[in-house]
């Protein structure tokens, strides 16, 4: 994936609060939670300076007892807002994390098949799952920590100033030293985390290619080639890491340095004040109290830091998801229906001199100075209501791009599409999809039951609905024959179904979807004569008084079309019927004997 955008670390927590933003009420308990815990522990140093000078110097037992339990009260208080404090800062940091993932994916189902032309699927899983956690773990305690010792840090100097000023002017000089390496050390931290959360990434690319091309790789001995590769990957994550780690432990071990130190000088100094009764035993102890506090506070934010610029990282990337936008612009406000209207109603699908170049294909080219490459050069034709239209053509041809264009999964450079009379542009993409049902070349089976991998096209479809388009699609019977039924799960990809039986639960889902254009892209695999003959009545059940645009690879399909489009190097060089084609066209007569399954 190519990073372009950078982010400010304002914009990025303008970002992260915005999804705070519906959480008003759960943000302001936890903060006053946070709030009453911090000043409990700020408390307890004023109630140490009293027992230590009016009951413990002055040896005066009932003020002992009385500030003992004051303190008692106080440690109560302190717990009780610390649950709180700590169960909603949690609460949010799971709560937001789980809006922002999502949000990211109904973003991302949104997106143009361009995108993921140009993504690895792995990088994106690794984004939803690596980078959200991230987020979640900093939200929900990093935030949370940060904010509680800032609080103890102010509030601690505001003590400390109110107990000795004298001795709070050592502490102000040391402040402006722990802010330094915080800043610079706080820099590097995050863009190592960004380098090192992208290689992550990309780790994730790789186990999710390998392991879904498993056969391949087992097929080729290719296990230990690839279990190399992987590894030097997991190396490369590891050197980064370690760049983030020496300078996340620099800035520790550094603040720590110099809070430490200054907490002793003032120790030193004070000590010398208690001997010139500058100041009182317990003034000193409270003071040395808040100074610990403090350099406790500050150490705690030097750390969470390091965590708050891992996360800035986690969230430019998942930003930088979000800010994608789809090619492809929904601005048409048409709505097709049943009764949409054309100037010759048996139209329903008409193409006028369509040019169509892949986006991608275009950078290709214009990178290296050609002109882009047309898959779909000057097409024309139209298809009436009801007909079957054959399209033929070598491999390359551009027929499977044709159906793209279609569904408008891209738009094309020049020339018109219209559907039922309207121009594609100007119609709603739902609307323009909902008229197609399409059956690919290799079925696709998702990891779920057989009812739903059939009501996939159509929600709204009962279960009667569904056995009535298995029955029709010839799989009701070895639907039955499962172990559950129609309610039997068929593993990721559809592992436990034959090819043949995956095709028939694909033009199920096509009947179900009550389409009015069908787009079939017929197998080329061979099945057994036996399945075959199945998904062939399948077929026809699914063709009959629909239209259908079918990419064909069998001569029985052209020999029964009502129009054959025969289609080379994207532009169409012949159409007509098998007989009259089979005569007259060399091309198209050479196809039939070289290319097409004879049966
Ligand atoms: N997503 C893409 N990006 C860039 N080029 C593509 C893309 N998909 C297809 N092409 C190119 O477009 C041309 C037409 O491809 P298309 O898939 O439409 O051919 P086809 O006729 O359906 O072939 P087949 O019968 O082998 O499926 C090919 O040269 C192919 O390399």
């Amino acid at each position: 994936m190519v990073i372009k955008q950078s982010y400010t670390s304002r914009q990025i927590l303008s970002w992260l609060f915005s999804h705070l933003a519906p959480y008003k009420k759960q943000v302001f308990i936890a903060l006053t939670a946070l709030l009453l815990s911090s000043l409990a522990w700020l408390l307890l140093g004023q109630g140490i300076k009293h027992v230590i000078d009016q009951g413990f110097v002055a040896e005066n037992t009932d003020t002992l007892q009385q500030a003992l339990i004051v303190v008692l009260g106080v440690v109560l208080l302190g717990s009780v807002a610390t649950y709180f404090r700590f169960y909603w800062m949690v609460w949010l940091g799971e709560r937001v994390c789980a809006d922002i993932r999502s949000d990211l994916f109904s973003h991302l189902v949104k997106l143009t098949p361009s995108f993921f032309e140009n993504t690895r699927t792995g990088e994106i899983i690794s984004r939803f799952t690596s980078d959200t956690t991230l987020l979640q773990s900093i939200v929900g305690t990093g935030i949370s920590m940060a904010l509680r010792s800032l609080v103890m840090f102010v509030g601690a100097l505001v003590l400390m100033l109110f107990t000795s000023p004298k001795l709070t002017l050592f502490v102000f000089i040391a402040v402006p030293l722990i802010l330094l390496p915080i800043k610079v050390f706080g820099n590097r931290v995050r863009n190592h985390s960004k380098l090192s959360q992208d290689k992550v990434a990309k780790v994730g690319g790789m186990i999710d290619e390998s392991l879904h091309e498993i056969h391949t790789v087992q097929a080729y001995n290719h296990q230990h080639i690839s279990s190399q590769l992987f590894s030097s990957k997991v190396e490369d994550v590891m050197q980064q890491a370690k760049k983030r780690i020496h300078f996340r432990a620099l800035l520790i071990s550094v603040v720590m340095l110099i809070s430490l130190s200054a907490i002793f000088a003032v120790a030193f100094v004070g000590a010398k004040m208690v001997l010139n009764d500058t100041i009182s035993a317990g003034e000193l102890t409270a003071f040395v109290f808040y100074a610990v506090l403090a350099g406790g506070a500050i150490a705690t934010i030097s750390e969470v830091i390091g965590e708050l610029q891992k996360a800035a990282g986690a969230s430019e990337r998942i930003l930088q998801l979000m800010e994608q936008q789809p090619d492809i612009k929904d601005d048409g406000s048409v709505v097709l229906n049943a009764t949409a209207q054309t100037n010759d109603p048996s139209i329903i699908l008409s193409l006028d001199s369509v040019t169509f170049s892949y986006p991608t294909a275009h950078e290709e080219d214009h990178k290296h100075a050609k002109q882009a490459t047309k898959v779909i050069d000057n097409v024309s034709l139209q298809v009436k209501q009801g007909q079957t239209v054959a399209i033929v053509g070598h491999s390359g041809a551009g027929k499977s791009t044709l159906f793209q264009l279609l569904q408008r999964f891209y738009d094309i450079n020049s020339g018109n599409i219209a559907i039922f009379g309207t121009a594609i542009k100007e119609i709603k993409i739902d609307s323009v999809r909902e008229q197609f049902a399409l059956v690919p070349q290799d079925a696709v089976i998702f990891a779920d039951t057989v009812i739903e991998n059939i009501r996939f096209s159509n929600p709204r479809a009962s279960l009667e609905d569904v056995q009535r388009a298995a029955k029709l699609a010839f799989a009701d019977e070895f639907i039955q024959q499962l172990p559950s039924g129609y309610d039997s799960e068929l593993g990721e990809r559809g592992v436990k179904l034959s090819g043949g039986q995956k095709q028939r639960i694909a033009i199920a889902r096509a009947i179900a979807a009550e389409r009015p254009i069908l787009l079939l892209d017929e197998a080329t695999s061979a099945l057994d004569a036996k399945s075959e003959r199945y998904v062939k009545k399948a077929l026809e059940s699914l063709m009959q008084s629909k239209t259908t645009l079918i990419i064909a690879h069998r001569l029985s399909t052209v020999v029964n079309a009502d129009l054959i489009i025969v289609l080379e190097q994207g532009q169409v060089i012949a159409t007509g019927r098998h007989k009259e084609l089979y005569d007259n066209n060399e091309v198209y007569k050479s196809f039939v004997d070289l290319q097409l399954v004879n049966e």
